[in-house]
């Protein structure tokens, strides 16, 4: 799908993955993540359990409020306090709500929000900013900078800037060509 892709994220750098529909973002994170193997290359990746992967699914409980939803992943990672991710993501007036009422945009923001209450470090991020509204979007940038401040990586598709001072790679140069198999006529690939 994609062939020649090189590149190296430090602690405290972002990477920003552009290219159209199907170019292969989602393929590549998921990969990243080790949520599926490359068919060729290497990904090196220091240490697997400081990564936490967002993908499309915002991967919250609907009967849960939103802080218990918060809570929840909290102590599967070893953390207790939830209160500055609340505010950081403005959910704070929301806490209480069953987040099986809470429109598209706050599902997003508490579904990101799931993110910083891990403590992981390096962050894989699919189309962050789906339903999120101008002023959301801006939050959602905020803490990805202050992630990114405190030593933390991201690599994140997206097709909208979240006004982050980062390294986009444009992925649309480095889409595989068909090969031709053994044995088989280029016709049938
Ligand atoms: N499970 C699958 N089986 C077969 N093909 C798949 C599968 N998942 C994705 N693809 C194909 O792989 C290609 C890359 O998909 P991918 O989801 O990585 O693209 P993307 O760049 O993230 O697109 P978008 O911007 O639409 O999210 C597409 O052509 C897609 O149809």
């Amino acid at each position: 799908m994609l062939e020649g892709v090189n590149f190296a994220v430090a602690p405290g750098e972002a990477v920003v993955l552009t290219g159209p529909n199907g170019v292969g973002k989602t393929t590549l994170l998921r990969t990243i993540a080790g949520l599926q193997p490359p068919y060729d290359g290497k990904i090196v990746v220091p240490d697997v359990e400081a990564m936490t992967y967002a993908g499309h699914a915002d991967g919250i409980k609907a009967a849960l409020s939103v802080a218990e939803n918060l809570m929840f992943w909290a102590r599967v990672h070893g953390q207790r306090d939830i209160s500055g991710t609340l505010e950081d993501f403005a959910l704070t007036d929301l806490a209480s709500r069953p987040a099986g009422q809470l429109s598209a945009g706050q599902k997003r923001r508490l579904g990101l929000a799931r993110l910083r209450v891990t403590g992981r470090t390096i962050w894989l991020l699919d189309e962050p900013t789906v339903s999120l509204d101008k002023g959301s979007v801006d939050l959602f940038g905020q803490v990805v900078r202050r992630h990114l401040a405190g030593g933390g990586l991201a690599v994140i598709a997206s097709h909208i800037d979240m006004g982050l001072d980062v390294r986009v790679i444009d992925l649309t140069p480095y889409r595989a060509r068909a090969k031709v198999a053994r044995g088989y006529d280029e016709v049938f690939l």
